[in-house]
């Protein structure tokens, strides 16, 4: 069989590179960290010394690297992947980035005659390590994969959020949250997510599957600088940047603004229905109007 390299030992790469080496694949591993390679190593992994070792001796590499930032400096700097990539040889970034840096990757393999795939997974840390990943390939539309995960992720810490919010509001209304759990998984927006993290989270344990620090990352890629994002900043600058990404209950908890987002559509739906009421008409002027005055209430009236 061929011989595959790999780069980055973090949660995602050692899982997958296990696999490899599970199904028979000859497998070498390089992570900035050396000391990350040691488990992969007595299971039968050779270690390379760079990305361009691994690369020289591999016909195909796959990289999974925290960002985008990683990403690039596994493939640009001094002893990365261009200096052996050439026709015949094949690089595959795992790692979720944005389009941007997966464009510019591939277009810098392509130069030196080697091939380019970008394929994002979604799944966390067990399906992993049970070899039951969805990846998400474009083949020549490159970008469209880094895009797809992106969405994707916004979505889930979008969920995430509200999740969170969901569990505070019971706890804060006198409701046991794992009542909240069974009610949930009973109805329409039962999701594996809410299955899986659901009760550590009422037990407050924050084992890192999904680093709390990844999904910031995924949050500002997707969405620039979102509302969302900024639960997920605060988060990370309280220092939960390692942990799991559900931790965001601990900033919910902390939170004297806990039902915020309740008040704000609380207000929002008020207001929208007072103006047909008052028979004003949805002008610009009455809409700049509407926005000042909603965002007053909205600062003030959180109960
Ligand atoms: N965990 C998950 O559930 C999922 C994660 N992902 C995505 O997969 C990628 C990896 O995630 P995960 O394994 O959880 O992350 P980890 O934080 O566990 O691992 C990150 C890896 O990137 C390496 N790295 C970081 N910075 C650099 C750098 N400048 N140069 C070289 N290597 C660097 C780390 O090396 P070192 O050990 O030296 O720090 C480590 O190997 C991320 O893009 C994440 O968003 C996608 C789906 C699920
Ligand atoms: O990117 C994270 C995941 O769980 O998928």
């Amino acid at each position: 069989m061929e011989e595959i390299g790999f780069l980055g030992m973090g949660i995602m790469g050692k899982a997958m590179a296990m696999n490899l080496l599970r199904h028979g694949f000859k497998v070498t591993v390089w992570n900035r960290t050396l000391s990350k390679c040691d488990e992969l190593k007595e299971h039968g992994a050779s270690v390379g010394e760079s990305p361009a070792a691994v690369v020289k001796k591999c016909k195909y590499t796959i990289g999974m690297l925290s960002d985008p930032p990683a990403a690039l400096s596994v493939v640009f700097d001094k002893n990365g992947i261009l200096e052996e990539i050439c026709s015949g040889k094949g690089y595959i970034d795992m790692s979720t980035v944005d389009a941007e840096t997966s464009t510019k990757i591939s277009e810098a393999v392509k130069e030196k005659g080697g091939d380019f795939l970008e394929g994002p997974v979604s799944g966390s840390k067990k399906p992993a390590e049970d070899g039951q990943l969805v990846i998400l390939a474009a083949g020549e539309k490159v970008g469209n994969g880094a895009k797809m995960k992106l969405v994707v992720n916004m979505i889930m810490g979008s969920m995430m959020n509200a999740f969170s919010e969901g569990l505070v509001l019971a706890d804060k209304s006198g409701l046991n949250p794992k009542t909240l759990l069974d009610v949930l998984d009973l109805g329409a927006i039962a999701n594996p997510m809410f299955k899986m993290k659901g009760p550590s989270m009422i037990q407050n344990s924050y084992n890192p599957a999904f680093p709390l620090k990844h999904q910031q990352k995924d949050m500002r890629l997707a969405l620039a600088l979102g509302d969302e994002n900024a639960v997920f900043k605060k988060a990370r600058s309280t220092g939960l940047g390692d942990l799991d990404f559900s931790a965001l209950l601990n900033i919910r908890l902390d939170d004297p603004e806990g039902s915020m987002p309740f008040s704000y559509y609380k207000n929002r739906a008020f207001f929208l229905a007072l103006i047909p009421r008052f028979g004003v008409e949805m002008t610009k002027n009455t809409r700049i109007l509407y926005y000042f005055v909603f965002n007053a209430i909205r600062c003030t009236s959180v109960d």
